[in-house]
């Protein structure tokens, strides 16, 4: 039920179901809205999830908490899941994955005469995103990417399928009332939910076990360290890891997808990534994370997807204080949100907006507050590194060893469920190079 949006310049004042708020999608606004935010930067809650937590009595991870709470967890996961001192730690976990999965697509075009390979890879991308982040999570291997992948991950892969996709109904229905209102939402919601936890609980389980007897004198997860650093309690501990477990599925697979259909359709953008590959692992053995800071055109092209395919659609924020938007004045309290992907489609922010260009990111031209894809600032998303590290690993192995092409060159369309999707996921052909 909108009430119609006033056009207040290109900000847009929406009213959604019960609340107003303020749409913007200039960088300028941008950097103003997070200007006001605070020490405690706020995003609009998620009832039916915390709704979850109260009935099966969980504690909440960062993404739900607020205020001092939300701080206190924050700044310790921090050192572990997103400094670049705990990135390098988990990198070599990534690494490993990302060459098993080139291992299964090789594995697979040795069955064929063709020596090529036409796939939807959407189901793959799931498992290697889930191999990876339960890897680096845990320090354990699910053993996704082997010929029969084990039942209880695949049902867990679904589960936080389901959960998004009825996320997104049960957002714009009053919290009272969604229990009852649609039963069989809100019975899935809470079913995909359980899933979720009990899947978690079992990696948090295994690795808690082993840890009461004795500790592990090598770096085997962040899981691990949290444990031993001992500074989180243990439920806080299992709250994060859910989330970080559930949230480094989708969100990672969905670009990796929406690159390799590009990269397809501009293949002289393929060749140019392909050259820097080669030139980066041409200068001898390095530290990994030096070959990936040689590689900026990979990097590029990972913006120049996130610009066109935003996962999270938009970034909110409640000012803490009165803020001017659009020659405004928006007063504090107010939900504003940054809408990404008329951002990045937007000719007044992006020239040819159209065109998959990771160049333009290369440019002198001032890029500030256009690359907002992880959000902003100290609330900003917790995953950045460990989904950027595992996109540029997964992405330096299969075009070393791939010519990827794809049959339709047509737009993908999309649609958003809580995540953007691609409305029917495109077919690509893998080639190796020989
Ligand atoms: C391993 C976990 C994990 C992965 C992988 C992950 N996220 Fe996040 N993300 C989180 C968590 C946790 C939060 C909430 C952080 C907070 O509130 O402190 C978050 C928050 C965000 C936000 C809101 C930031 C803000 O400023 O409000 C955006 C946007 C976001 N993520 C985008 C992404 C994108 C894009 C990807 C992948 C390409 C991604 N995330 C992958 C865990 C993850
Ligand atoms: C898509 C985007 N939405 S956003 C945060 O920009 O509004 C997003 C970005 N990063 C992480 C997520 N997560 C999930 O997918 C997810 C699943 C289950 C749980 Cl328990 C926790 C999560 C989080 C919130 C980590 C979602």
């Amino acid at each position: 039920t909108r009430r119609g949006w006033q056009r207040i310049g290109p900000a847009l004042l929406e009213t959604i179901g019960t609340y107003n708020c303020v749409n913007v999608l200039l960088p300028r606004d941008a950097a103003q809205l997070f200007q006001s935010e605070g020490i405690f930067p706020r995003r609009m809650g998620i009832e039916s999830w915390i709704a979850h937590r109260q009935i099966r009595n969980h504690k909440c991870g960062i993404f739900l908490l607020n205020g001092e709470e939300w701080r206190s967890d924050r700044l310790i996961l921090n050192k572990e899941v997103i400094s670049p001192a705990g990135t390098r730690k988990f990198l070599p976990f990534l690494n490993a994955v990302a060459q098993d999965f080139v291992t299964l697509m090789h594995r697979r075009i040795s069955k064929n005469t063709r020596r090529s390979l036409t796939i939807d890879l959407y189901g793959d991308l799931f498992r290697f995103t889930l191999e990876g982040s339960s890897y680096a999570l845990y320090g354990e291997r699910l053993g996704l990417l082997e010929e029969s992948p084990n039942a209880e991950s695949q049902r867990f892969i679904s589960a936080v399928e389901t959960m998004l996709r009825t996320t997104l109904p049960l957002l714009f229905i009053p919290p009272g009332l969604m229990r009852w209102v649609n039963t069989k939402l809100w019975r899935d919601h809470i079913e995909a939910w359980d899933t979720i936890f009990k899947h978690a609980d079992k990696c948090i389980q295994n690795i808690y076990q082993e840890f009461c007897l004795g500790q592990p004198r090598k770096y085997s997860g962040i899981m691990a360290e949290l444990l031993m650093q001992a500074e989180l309690p243990l439920d806080s501990i299992k709250a994060n890891v859910t989330e970080f477990t559930a949230g480094g599925v989708d969100t990672t697979a969905m670009p990796l997808l929406f690159t390799l259909f590009e990269l397809a359709r501009n293949p002289s953008v393929q060749t140019a990534i392909r050259r820097e590959i080669a030139e980066a692992e041409s200068q001898g053995p390095r530290e990994l994370s030096k070959v990936l800071n040689s590689m900026p055109l990979l990097k590029s092209a990972l913006k120049e997807t996130l610009r066109l395919y935003p996962v999270g659609i938009t970034v909110q924020r409640y000012p803490t204080k009165d803020v001017v938007l659009q020659n405004y004045c928006v007063p504090a309290g107010t939900l504003c949100q940054v809408g990404l992907y008329a951002m990045g489609r937007s000719p007044e922010v992006f020239s040819n907006p159209e065109r998959y260009d990771p160049l333009r990111w290369l440019s002198k031209e001032d890029n500030s507050f256009k690359a907002l894809a992880f959000g902003f600032g100290a609330r900003q998303c917790i995953g950045r590194r460990l989904a950027e590290t595992e996109m540029m690993l997964f992405l330096m192995h299969v075009l070393r060893n791939f010519r990827i092409d794809t049959v339709s060159k047509a737009d993908i369309k999309t649609v958003f469920g809580f995540i953007l999707m691609p409305e029917k996921p495109p077919l690509l052909t893998f080639r190796p190079i020989d």
